[in-house]
């Protein structure tokens, strides 16, 4: 298969070994390594063990957490990728939440500079964003994916099955990606979510749904691969939601990245009005929404200068400037808003009051 692989095939499904074979039968007979993480292994993978021993399959297992995201899980990935024989021809199937797919997604491209990879997301959060459109990576330094590489997956295999048991927060926590995709992209979508019932799922509707999310998310990863211009738009509302997520990290009261998101959108959907004309009334509506689902996360004041540093690591920054993705109306977007200190302020005194 090689690594020239330029878009991920998405299939859906609810027969996980059925598609999973079919790519492994494509790799020489103990060439496919499988990665997962603690909690997948204690919970599924006892389901698959007796297919993947049948297919020769070897597996790592890497402690779950966002905090083991970082370059000694990925040593111990190459390390066992190395002594098992994995060689450029090799697969590594990454089963897992958007931790683990970012994290092996990483080892698997900078392995002898890069073997194929292949996503089997978990988690809503990895179903409907994570696992799809190349972005891998790792924390380092406090900064969130502050390494890591573009390189899709030759495929994606969602199940959402995966989701049966997740739990509430794990759930609400992807859920404010689909959000994100609806209001960056598509309104019909963005309804569409508003009368989700997270107590009474019904999983066909639900891959329906992630479907259409996951569509936005490929519309702007086939248009721009390596976010140089439109695919900035998925990132809004993570410039002030990462500094969040750091924020929460180092204060140890961490929050889940989705949370995190929906919080950032609130303080850029406010930045949205302020430069580029969002309705106010929009802002108003889906402000308490998304308080209504994701709560508040309590600052200060005094937190407003660490969130600005914060910020300014952001990956989406050019020659020392802050660039925002908003939104000129549900929908539309508008990349590369530089917002100045001041506003960007009065953005989080916004966020605070609520
Ligand atoms: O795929 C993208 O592009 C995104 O920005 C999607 C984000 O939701 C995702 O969390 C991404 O991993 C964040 O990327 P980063 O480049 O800001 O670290």
């Amino acid at each position: 298969m090689g690594n020239s692989t330029i878009y991920s095939k998405i299939l859906y499904t609810r027969d996980l070994e059925a598609e999973l074979k079919a790519y492994i039968e494509k790799y020489p007979k103990g060439k496919v390594f499988l990665a997962t993480e603690t909690t997948m292994d204690e919970l599924w993978l006892p389901r698959f063990n007796a297919f993947f021993e049948e297919s020769g399959v070897k597996k790592v297992v890497i402690p779950a957490g966002e905090h083991n995201k970082k370059i000694e899980s990925v040593g111990k990935i190459w390390e066992f990728l190395s002594h098992n024989g994995c060689d450029r021809k090799s697969l590594l199937i990454n089963i897992g939440g958007g931790m683990l797919t970012d994290l092996a997604g990483f080892a698997a491209t900078t392995f002898k500079r890069g073997i194929d990879f292949l996503n089997i997301p978990t988690t809503l959060l990895s179903q409907v964003d994570a696992s799809v459109g190349g972005k891998t990576g790792i924390n380092f330094s406090g900064l969130k994916n502050e390494v890591g590489t573009f390189k899709e997956p030759i495929a994606v295999i969602i199940n959402t099955d995966f989701l049966k048991t997740i739990d509430r927060e794990n759930l609400v926590s992807g859920f404010a990606e689909m959000i994100k995709h609806g209001l960056i992209h598509n309104p019909e979508h963005l309804e569409e979510l508003k009368p989700f019932d997270f107590d009474n799922i019904d999983y066909d509707h639900l891959q329906e749904i992630i479907r259409h999310s996951v569509n936005v998310k490929e519309y702007f990863v086939a248009n721009d691969l390596t976010e140089n211009n439109i695919r900035k738009a998925l990132n809004f509302g993570h410039t002030v939601g990462h500094a969040f997520e750091s924020l929460a990290m180092e204060q140890k009261r961490p929050v889940l990245h989705g949370y995190a998101v929906a919080y950032g959108m609130i303080a850029e959907l406010y930045l949205s009005v302020k430069m580029c004309g969002f309705p106010e009334s929009d802002l108003n509506i889906l402000t308490q929404w998304m308080l209504g689902i994701y709560g508040k996360f309590e600052i200060s004041e005094s937190d407003f200068e660490r969130l600005y540093q914060l910020m300014t690591h952001d990956k989406k920054n050019e020659s020392g400037r802050i660039n925002f993705t908003l939104l000129p109306e549900i929908g539309q977007i508008a990349i590369n808003q530089n917002c100045s200190k001041e506003l960007i302020q009065e953005a989080l005194e916004y966020y605070r009051n609520l």
